[in-house]
């Protein structure tokens, strides 16, 4: 049988994955055989899930964070919805959820999961989320208002201490999903998380620029009581109940979460995004010489108008990219993503433009 190789990352520029750090990689093969589904039996990998949770933990503000290390994103947002319908089950009885158009689709499978409405609003003319429309959409039966830190079209911040302020006056948690930008955020100045706003939860993903092996994503709670409201009894394991959404879990993603973190944070995630923010800068004003129609990237991605037929050229030179709903090619400078395979790829823009 032909042994499949995968493909390489020279020329993946929209993916929001990436190569995993080399200490992520050992971490990975060391814990491939533990299943931290199961603490009590698989101890030594359940003590690296706590140290991950620390440090994402001190990522985002939070001195005691309450959560686990999730198969992704979409795990953790969709238990970001069920922790706050189960957290109001005494009073709402037909919960909704209002989150900007900009938010990731496991929104969707959240709503469609777990039969909660799900009131997705327009965001501002910048790509945000608009917070008049948010305050419209809310009422007495919403548990939730999702903020995003780093849309995944776009890369924008959400005006997350005024989401939470209307999320707040209306009785409802706050979400903010930083699935992507969480571990480029810490180095700007944007107002995004636990130390920024009174953020109930909020998803963080290691796979993503944390350089931690896939499935690595990240789940917090401010407290106790959100992760307990996902509990139920597990009587056949040595752990006696279960928060997770999954049950088996992959102690290789935990592992290396836990290593890239312990790696790079923070002087090497630092370094890192300011390589990325440089490129992404770099990349927008080369795209704008050439007469496109790019919008300023706020964190290291660059989103820029181009025409179906260009897009379709680089497609078929192997370019492995993709485009937001409205149409702009998206480049996601991620840490595989380099000024040498940028300049090829605008070598490849003038040669097919
Ligand atoms: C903002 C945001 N949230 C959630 C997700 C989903 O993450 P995952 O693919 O790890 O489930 C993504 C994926 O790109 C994302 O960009
Ligand atoms: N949600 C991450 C999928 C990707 O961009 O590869």
């Amino acid at each position: 049988m032909q042994r499949s190789v995968p493909q390489t990352f020279d020329r993946v520029l929209s993916s929001m994955c990436t190569d995993p750090h080399p200490a992520a990689r050992a971490a990975a093969e060391r814990f491939l055989a533990t299943n931290p589904g199961d603490p009590a039996t698989y101890r030594d990998v359940a003590e690296l899930e706590a140290d991950a949770v620390a440090t994402l933990g001190e990522m985002t503000g939070l001195a005691d964070p309450h959560g686990y290390v999730t198969s992704g994103g979409t795990e953790a947002n969709v238990q970001a919805v069920r922790a706050a319908r189960n957290r109001r089950r005494g009073d709402v009885s037909d919960p909704n959820v209002v989150a900007p158009e900009s938010a990731h689709f496991s929104f969707n499978k959240a709503a469609d999961v777990l039969d909660v409405e799900l009131r997705l609003v327009p965001t501002d003319d910048d790509h945000r989320a608009d917070v008049g429309a948010v305050r419209a959409a809310v009422d007495d039966d919403t548990v939730l208002v999702v903020g995003v830190a780093g849309t995944t079209e776009f890369g924008r911040v959400d005006p997350i201490p005024e989401l939470a302020a209307v999320a707040h006056d209306a009785g409802a948690f706050l979400h903010v999903d930083a699935a992507w930008g969480g571990f480029l955020l810490p180095f700007t100045d944007r107002a995004w998380s636990f130390a920024h706003a009174p953020v109930d939860s909020l998803t963080v993903d290691p796979h993503k620029c944390g350089q931690a092996c896939i499935p690595a994503g990240g789940l917090l709670f401010r407290d106790r009581s959100g992760l307990d409201s996902l509990a139920v009894e597990t009587p056949y394991l040595e752990s006696t109940s279960q928060a997770t959404l999954t049950g088996t879990r992959s102690g290789a993603g935990v592992a290396s979460a836990a290593a890239a973190m312990d790696e790079l944070w923070p002087d090497g995630y630092r370094r890192e995004y300011e390589r990325a923010a440089d490129l992404a800068s770099w990349f927008a004003g080369e795209l704008r010489s050439r007469g496109f129609d790019v919008v300023d990237p706020e964190l290291p991605l660059v989103a820029a108008d181009v025409s179906d037929s260009l897009f379709a050229a680089l497609r078929d030179r192997e370019w492995r990219v993709s485009r937001t709903d409205a149409g702009h090619l998206r480049v996601v400078c991620m840490p595989h993503v380099t000024r040498e395979a940028l300049s090829s790829f605008l070598a490849d823009v003038d040669a097919v433009r």
